[in-house]
């Protein structure tokens, strides 16, 4: 099956958006594996895929695969793209979008500046929502929250790491760490992805704390391995180090792949994430039936 694509970017996490506004293209995973295979397709982190409203009141449906072909419930960078997409298409004229994806309703709004601004949505603390199994384990009570320890790797060489966990849609474990560059994301990412307390596995995120409106963030991703940016692991990130007392409402955060700005008031209130959005190419793929 040949199908058209268009490649696109956010702050270096990269996507392959899909339109199935006309026409269900009704991939399988291998399909959406192969897209996203860096040798042996185009290459991506996850692939977008745009769907017509599904309901009054909400302009699209904003589908999400990993690059290991697994559906998922939310992608901050992948919002901003998908906004960028459907303003650049005409396939719609404001700039004001309400997106329908898996974990619910988002609005990606477009500045006047060409960065993206998304509402997206209160962030979940209730551990079975995340879900994190905590059974057997204590809190770690740090400013007006808590972190939980976690061994990592068999009992022989098994390390400790304390990790505050929460939803922003999808499941995130944020530590923090003195310096993101010299953080073990290869070694402990994986091995925090696939930790038995994750039964939907996690996104590893590493919070180096620069001052109270600044960190360095780098997240190894569930289904993609580390990418230059994740947009709902800077929330995570963010949101987790308000609770911890050691961040202000609004933080600017470092990506390897450019800067994310996040604003959270507390409580209720949703989590902003501004950010840029870029179309890259154009192209076509034959696809393996
Ligand atoms: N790997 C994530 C999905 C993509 C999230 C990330 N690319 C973002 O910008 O939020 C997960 O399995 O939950």
């Amino acid at each position: 099956m040949r199908i058209r694509f268009t490649k696109m970017q956010g702050a270096g996490n990269d996507f392959i958006v899909l339109d199935e506004t006309r026409q269900r293209l009704d991939l399988t995973p291998a399909q959406y594996r192969q897209l996203a295979d860096r040798h042996f397709g185009v290459g991506a982190d996850q692939i977008l895929t745009v769907r017509p409203s599904p309901a009054p009141g909400v302009d699209f449906e904003y589908v999400i695969h990993n690059a290991d072909g697994g559906e998922v419930e939310q992608c901050g960078n992948g919002a901003r793209c998908f906004a960028r997409y459907v303003a650049d298409k005409g396939l719609t004229r404001s700039d004001r979008i309400k997106v329908q994806t898996l974990s619910g309703v988002i609005e990606p709004r477009l500045n006047a500046d060409g960065r993206v601004t998304v509402d997206m949505g209160k962030p979940v603390f209730r551990l079975e929502d995340v879900p994190f199994v905590a059974a057997g384990l204590s809190p770690h009570k740090e400013g007006a929250w808590e972190k939980w320890h976690l061994a990592l790797g068999t009992h022989a060489e098994s390390e400790i790491v304390a990790v505050a966990v929460l939803s922003m849609g999808n499941p995130h474990a944020v530590q923090e760490v003195a310096d993101v560059d010299r953080a073990p994301v290869a070694k402990q990412g994986p091995l925090i992805e696939h930790h038995s307390r994750f039964p939907k596995r996690v996104n590893a995120g590493f919070m180096q704390v620069v001052d109270r409106g600044r960190i360095r963030l780098r997240v190894f991703e569930r289904g993609a391995g580390e990418t230059l940016a994740c947009g709902t692991g800077a929330c995570a990130a963010v949101v987790a180090g308000i609770r911890l007392g050691k961040l202000d409402a609004r933080v600017d955060v470092e990506t390897r792949g450019g800067l994310l700005t996040i604003e959270w008031a507390g409580g209720d209130a949703p989590v902003l994430m501004t950010g840029p959005a870029v179309t890259v190419f154009e192209g076509e793929i034959e696809l393996q039936e």
